[in-house]
């Protein structure tokens, strides 16, 4: 059946209901429902093995759901899939050509399986991808490789386009360019799925962040919301020497309801919430009960990172590739 976009055209870009996926009896997505608004970028953020790969070839068409249901642009990606697929742009996690093929050769090969393929030079030319054209993918770089992905994704014109992790291994150049043309698809009514474990990433670009940590869904929001306004409201402290034990819970048996501590490691913790003159106070008079010397007492906005490190008690990053 040739494509419809009429068809189911006031479905979600994306609904996920109760979407639960095991390998080997081991569960990488557990019961996750969300849904995405056409036209918005929303980011899936979580660490490594999150379960967000996996989320998202189901949504591709690649897994077919164990439990629950995914539905893209209102149309089921297994069974639909040839309606679906020159609907939609997927940029693969390590790349999704063939080794030996040439950059330029694969993207006008992909760009021949479209009908109404964008101009092949000027997405070359948007994404840096001219000076290598000629040479075998296997022999591109990390960031070249990546670019490639995702012209590859975007030749067909797509009106929803998934991207895993699209930054990974770019340089900040190249980042930034890679940011421009997703907000510039936006633009255009391009709906764009992404998933990445940067925070900055997620904050600069994302309407909506679903945070997904062993394959639930912890959190969803706007930035904003999930960061309640970026409003000043984080305390770390670095000590010179490790933290007694039991440290954090006799920082908050001190800072009162209200406030949380996290420990970050054995010289530094984070302390969410009021991040006024009275918690400062009660923060450096407690290092001196405590007999800790502090190297550093650090005011802060609350960001994603902080977000995640109180909902998992985990730092993203640490667990990033
Ligand atoms: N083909 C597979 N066979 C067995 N286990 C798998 C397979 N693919 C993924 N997994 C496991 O499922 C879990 C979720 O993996 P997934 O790749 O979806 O996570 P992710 O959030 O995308 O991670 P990353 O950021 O590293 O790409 C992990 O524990 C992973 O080891």
């Amino acid at each position: 059946m040739p494509p419809n976009p009429a068809r189911h055209a006031d479905a979600p870009a994306v609904a996920i209901e109760g979407l639960a996926m095991r390998y080997a009896g081991k569960t990488a997505v557990d019961d996750l429902s969300l849904q995405v608004a056409r036209g918005s970028i929303t980011a899936v953020l979580g660490p490594n093995g999150a379960g967000k790969t996996t989320t998202l070839e189901t949504c591709e068409g690649y897994r077919r759901p164990q439990e629950g249901r995914v539905r893209v642009l209102g149309l089921d990606p297994v069974r639909e899939r040839r309606e679906l697929l020159p609907r939609i742009g997927v940029m693969l996690q390590g790349g999704g050509a063939w080794s030996g093929v040439r950059a330029e050769e694969m993207l006008r090969h992909v760009a021949a399986l479209h009908a109404h393929p964008v101009d092949h030079d000027l997405l070359v030319e948007r994404l840096g991808l001219a000076e290598c054209g000629r040479t075998p993918y296997r022999r591109l770089s990390g960031g070249q490789q990546q670019r490639l992905g995702l012209a590859m994704a975007l030749v067909g014109r797509p009106e929803i386009v998934f991207v895993d992790e699209p930054t990974a291994g770019m340089d900040p150049q190249a980042r930034r360019t890679t940011w421009e043309l997703l907000e510039e698809l936006r633009g255009d009514g391009v709906t764009v799925v992404l998933t990445t474990h940067y925070m900055d990433e997620a904050e600069r670009l994302a309407d909506t962040v679903h945070i997904i940590d062993h394959g639930r869904l912890i959190a969803s929001g706007s930035p904003l919301e999930l960061t309640r306004g970026g409003s000043v409201s984080t305390i770390r402290l670095v000590v010179t020497r490790p933290f007694p034990p039991g440290a954090p819970e006799s920082l908050t048996a001190a800072l009162g309801p209200g406030t949380s501590v996290t420990l970050l490691d054995s010289l530094s913790l984070l302390v969410t919430g009021p991040a006024d003159a009275s918690t400062l106070a009660r923060v450096s008079r407690w290092c001196e009960e405590q007999g800790v010397l502090p190297e550093s007492l650090t005011l802060g906005t609350r960001s994603l990172e902080d977000v995640f490190l109180q909902l998992t008690g985990r730092e993203l990053e640490e667990h990033a590739s």
